[in-house]
């Protein structure tokens, strides 16, 4: 017996999926808001100049135009939201305070265009989101309300987590995003892999693992876009994405609120893992807007092996060491 009209599973779109998850009305429009400000930046990605903009972020990267429109376009459409306190991004130097009250507020941590450098070779690119409650934005990530990605690829798809299950929506041909995927869940250990950042300043220990994962018959897999190369990895349901620590640059490269936060909580809430080698991502306390850390995210298996490397890494000038002091 064919469903009603309208009623199958997968006619559903983003706002009546929101409905149904247990959170307010407030988070329900904000996050439709930056859905709808998606479409706005997909004409910018495909219409848009390619050029410089003549300015730089907080990180002294270049921006480029794409950068400052895509995250003009955010940031205007956060505050005539009317439930945003403050906003953070990866293109402005600091916070923005749309209003002062916390009561009932969300603030929003983003990355406008994530991998903007992509587009004039026309490679898939995306938006990254990560939503608090209150005014505070110096939070650990495991206190995200929501996390989200927009993906402006072959088809341009929407990914949220409210914290009970991810879920993916994929644009019509009336801009409309309904429901593709429901409750996706990671596997214990993948066969794909995403190796960021220059290999020949990897430490041993990383070193040590991408060979050990191409032992074991995983393939690489990377475009260089953070949002392409992790919606691979949780659309499969298998593999690790990483960007270390390099040699010279402790941190890595990628950013603490506006890239690492909103994709672990996507991916744990996925059933997957991501840590700083150290740590679970969203379990550090960030100290500053900029602040960087290495990543390790995927597989439970695969990012539990990553870190057992760099554990024997570091023990092993000690244990160097004893054998020469004997
Ligand atoms: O080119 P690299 O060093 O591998 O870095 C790639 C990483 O840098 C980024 O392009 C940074 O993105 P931005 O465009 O937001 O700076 C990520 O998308 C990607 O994962
Ligand atoms: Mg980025
Ligand atoms: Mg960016």
């Amino acid at each position: 017996m064919p469903a009603a009209p309208g009623t199958s599973k997968f006619q559903i779109e983003l706002r009546r999926h929101l409905r149904g998850q247990n959170i307010s009305d407030n988070l329900v429009h904000l996050i439709c808001e930056i859905a709808e400000a998606s479409k706005y930046v997909i004409n910018a990605v495909r219409t848009g100049d390619l050029g410089v903009a003549g300015t730089s972020n907080l990180y002294g990267e270049e921006q480029l135009a794409l950068d400052v429109l895509s995250d003009r376009i955010m940031r205007k459409r956060l505050i005539h939201s009317g439930v945003v306190c403050n906003i953070a991004s990866e293109e402005m130097d600091e916070i923005y305070q749309a209003q002062a009250s916390a009561d009932g507020l969300y603030s929003v941590a983003y990355d406008p265009l994530d991998g903007s450098s992509l587009v004039d070779v026309n490679l898939a690119v995306g938006t990254i989101v990560s939503i608090y409650e209150g005014c505070d934005l110096l939070q650990p990530g495991r206190n995200q309300v929501a996390a989200m990605y927009i993906l402006y690829g072959p088809r341009v798809s929407l990914v949220y987590t409210v914290g009970d299950g991810v879920h993916e929506f994929t644009m019509n041909n009336l801009m409309e995003f309904t429901l593709t995927r429901e409750n996706i869940r990671m596997q214990e250990e993948g066969n794909i892999y995403a190796p960021g950042g220059l290999r020949n300043k990897y430490n041993d220990g990383d070193e040590k693992f991408i060979r050990h994962l191409e032992a074991k018959g995983c393939k690489l897999r990377y475009s260089g876009g953070f949002v392409p190369d992790i919606n691979q990895v949780l659309m499969k349901g298998k593999g690790i994405f990483m960007y270390p620590a390099l040699k010279g640059s402790p941190n890595g490269k990628l950013r603490v609120l506006f890239e690492l936060n909103p994709m672990a909580f996507i991916i744990e809430h996925a059933g997957g893992a991501a840590s700083n080698g150290n740590i679970p991502i969203l379990d550090i306390v960030p100290e500053s807007l900029d602040q960087r850390a290495p990543i390790y995210i995927g597989c439970k298996a695969d990012v539990k092996a990553a870190t057992d490397f760099l554990v024997d890494q570091q023990a092993a000038p000690a244990a160097a060491a004893s054998f020469v002091n004997g």
